[in-house]
């Protein structure tokens, strides 16, 4: 049978409590005091976890580095039945780790992250006394697009050992794992930050048993998934989360100053066909609308903000073309048609007035809109907060990262509407920086 291990990574022990009752309802079989929550609330809370489930298996995520011994010691006497440590660690200090495992009567993990060359380090390992391999990707590399089934393929081929595997599994991937030979699916961010915590437990559940009762269990199971392309999952992530989650993940970058919706409600996703233009000379925002594809935003820079380069007409032949959405750091107007068009339109400014087609400017070139530089095909996100722009090359990155944001967020709504105030749930007082 192949066990599920719900990876507790929250610094709050209350709710680290909470999350891990509702995950084992929903079917986790371990559940790891994960390294956030140790380096917050140490010992205490494996012994809490103890107390609260007295027959589960309960993992400590030590990643121990030096000191191997007391490291498991201590672990090991607050209540923990398996440790883990980092395969990085120096073979002494592994040996070390193995002694006091033995001596105290609990199994040791020994977790890959980061290793260069992963299959002979986990063949050392082996040959040191290892029995439990964590084949891990840690949470920073996962938002790169690493993901540990390629290193788990090849390393479950090679060694003896029992193996774990770890790095942002959810149920499909978690299914592709036990595939490819895991014996323990380690979950953290797929569960905890659930809005229905037991639900998800039950999902990964379901996904590996299914498999396993599959008659020709084994990398030729016949379990094939959809793959989508990293744009395709780009897009997804952006039309779910929102400019301010997407502000979060991107550390306060990104957001435009002076742009807001004219229309509220309307969210745009989409590519940057980018312009320059002056004083309101409005053909090159036109000629903009002719090279736009169906998931393009057209960002404007106009060096004045009282004379408008876009109105009804060109809002009319970018609706019939499809484009995502306007984002203008300068003025528009015919307010009374464009209401009447769906294109979304977020602008610095709304007056009568036009300027004339002159030309001036370019199209695809570097601007600077709402005090952010856009380049072409950077990714555009507009609703009702606001607009932020995400350079092309760290999309992916900042989409993943987004997503956490708002599967957290999902998560600490739940626990407020359940009658928690927002200063409870995120222990407010406590997490104030000390003089
Ligand atoms: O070990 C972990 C990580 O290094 C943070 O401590 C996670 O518990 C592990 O990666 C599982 O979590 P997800 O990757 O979020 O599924």
């Amino acid at each position: 049978m192949v066990l599920i291990q719900v990876a507790l990574d929250i610094i709050e022990l209350d709710r680290a409590l909470l999350i891990a009752k509702e995950a084992v309802l929903g079917g986790a079989d371990w559940i790891e005091a994960g390294t956030p929550l140790i380096k917050s609330e140490g010992m205490n809370a494996i012994r809490k976890l103890r107390e609260a489930f007295p027959q589960k298996t309960i993992l400590a995520d030590m990643k121990t580095m030096d000191a191997g011994a007391i490291e498991v010691e201590m672990a090991a006497k607050s209540g923990a039945d398996v440790v883990a440590i980092l395969a990085r660690a120096d073979d002494v200090v592994i040996s070390e780790a193995l002694r006091s495992a033995k001596k105290y009567g609990v199994r040791l993990m020994v977790d890959l992250i980061s290793i260069d060359e992963p299959e002979a380090r986990a063949q050392e390992l082996v040959a040191l006394g290892v029995d439990l391999i964590n084949v891990h990707v840690g949470i920073d590399r996962q938002m790169t697009g690493k993901s540990p089934l390629e290193m788990l393929s090849k390393i479950s081929r090679e060694i003896d050992a029992e193996i774990a595997v770890a790095g942002g599994l959810k149920p499909e991937t978690a299914q592709e794992a036990v595939a490819m030979g895991a014996d323990i699916v380690i979950v953290g961010s797929y569960i905890i930050h659930s809005d229905n915590v037991a639900q998800s437990a039950k999902n990964i559940r379901h996904a590996v048993d299914s498999l396993c009762s599959a008659s020709g269990l084994g990398s030729d199971s016949g379990v094939s998934f959809s793959q989508k392309s990293q744009e395709e999952e780009i897009f997804d992530i952006f039309r779910r989360v929102s400019s301010p989650n997407i502000s979060d993940a991107m550390h306060r970058k990104g957001a435009m100053c002076g742009i807001s919706t004219l229309f509220p409600g309307r969210k745009i996703v989409g590519r940057a066909v980018t312009v320059r233009t002056l004083g309101g000379d409005w053909a090159k925002p036109v000629e903009a609308i002719d090279l736009c594809g169906k998931n393009d935003v057209i960002v404007i820079f106009n060096s004045d903000r009282n004379m408008a380069m876009w109105g009804g007409l060109a809002t009319k032949t970018a609706a019939n073309r499809g484009v995502a959405g306007l984002v203008v750091d300068g003025a528009v107007r015919d307010m009374d048609e464009i209401k009447k068009l769906s294109l979304p339109i977020f602008a610095a400014n709304v007056v009568p007035n036009a300027g004339d087609p002159k030309g001036l400017g370019e199209i695809n070139c570097e601007i600077t809109c709402g005090g952010q530089i856009v380049n072409p095909r950077d990714f555009i996100v507009a609703d009702d907060s606001g607009v932020v722009v995400v350079p092309k090359e760290k999309a992916y990155e900042i989409a993943r990262r987004a997503e956490e944001v708002w599967k957290k967020e999902q998560r600490i709504l739940d626990e407020i509407d359940k009658g928690q105030s927002m200063s409870s749930v995120l222990e407010l007082l406590k997490w104030e920086k000390q003089k």
